[in-house]
């Protein structure tokens, strides 16, 4: 097997006197999902912004295919292979799907002064595109403003597949679905996956992250908490180590002596003891 597609090592960043990543290292392999998960402010953004060519990091190194990089716009990743797909997709509502998918990188035909949008092209490659990946909708010409957030989501990732996409970096696809379309979305990351790109999928959500994960990145406080691979992990774990890990325990802990001062609990029969009674209730 080669070495990672994308590798961050020690990688630290600060805005001001905020750090908002320190140490951090992350590889990215090929027909493989990462997720990347962390509680609010841990440090995914930055990440994905690191990750995508939006900031530069500040310490560290990212490297790609082997070869140290330092991107300085989302155009010169995307050079490279990686694909950002963000939560709020930048799309153009009131356009066709097929419109869409090809935004900015749209086909022609025709020869001066007579080129054209090669529409027909841009049509069939979509419906094509989207079958590959197992996507079914109605009519691609229908304006993409229509779909619900989770097609979106589908067309954007098969759209960044058609693009030569190596490495494809989600950031919280899910966090605006129902159940229902946040699988649908998943089976997309597992579709790409199997296609062979790297994934790195962001999420707040351990349980999805255990259903399509591959391997596990906590960020907490801008430090990985925890590194590993599915093998011997649980989704208890894995919620454990989202919610905190061992500051979870901590907090445990002294709720636990707040509940039972004169710490009489803990053998049987005595956990009553330090119950508090509630006001006017019988005695
Ligand atoms: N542009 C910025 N300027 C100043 N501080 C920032 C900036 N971006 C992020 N931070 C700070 O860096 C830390 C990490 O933020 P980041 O947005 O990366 O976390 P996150 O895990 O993506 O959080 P969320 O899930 O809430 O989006 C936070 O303390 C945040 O306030």
């Amino acid at each position: 097997m080669g070495g990672p597609f994308l590798e961050l090592v020690d990688v630290g960043k600060s805005y001001g006197t905020v750090t908002a990543l320190r140490g951090v290292g992350l590889a990215v392999r090929a027909a493989e999902v990462t997720c990347v998960l962390g509680d609010n402010g841990a440090g995914k953004s930055t990440l994905i912004n690191i990750i995508s060519g939006r900031h530069a990091h500040d310490t560290g190194q990212y490297s790609v295919d082997g070869e140290q990089v330092r991107f300085s716009s989302p155009r010169e990743a995307l050079d490279r292979g990686i694909a950002t797909v963000y939560q709020d997709l930048a799309v153009v509502p009131l356009m066709p799907v097929w419109r869409n998918f090809f935004l900015g990188s749209e086909p022609v035909t025709g020869v001066w002064p007579f080129r054209r949008l090669d529409v027909a092209t841009m049509r069939e490659t979509t419906v094509a595109e989207l079958k590959k990946m197992g996507i079914t909708l109605p009519d691609v010409d229908q304006p993409i403003g229509s779909l619900s957030g989770g097609q979106r989501q589908c067309v954007a990732i098969a759209r960044a597949v058609y693009f030569g996409a190596r490495v494809l970096v989600l950031d919280e696809p899910t966090a605006a679905l129902g159940v229902k379309q946040s699988g649908v979305v998943l089976s997309y990351i597992a579709a790409a996956r199997d296609a062979g790109l790297g994934v790195v999928f962001v999420t707040h959500n351990p349980r999805q992250a255990f259903l399509a994960g591959d391997h596990f990145v906590v960020l907490h406080h801008g430090e990985v908490e925890l590194d590993v691979s599915r093998e011997g992990l649980s989704l208890d774990d894995l919620a454990h180590h989202m919610a905190g890990g061992s500051e979870l325990d901590a907090l445990e802990r002294e709720l636990e002596r707040g509940r039972d001062p004169a710490g009489l609990t803990g053998t049987s029969g005595e956990g009553q003891a330090g119950m508090r009674r509630i006001p006017g209730a019988p005695e």
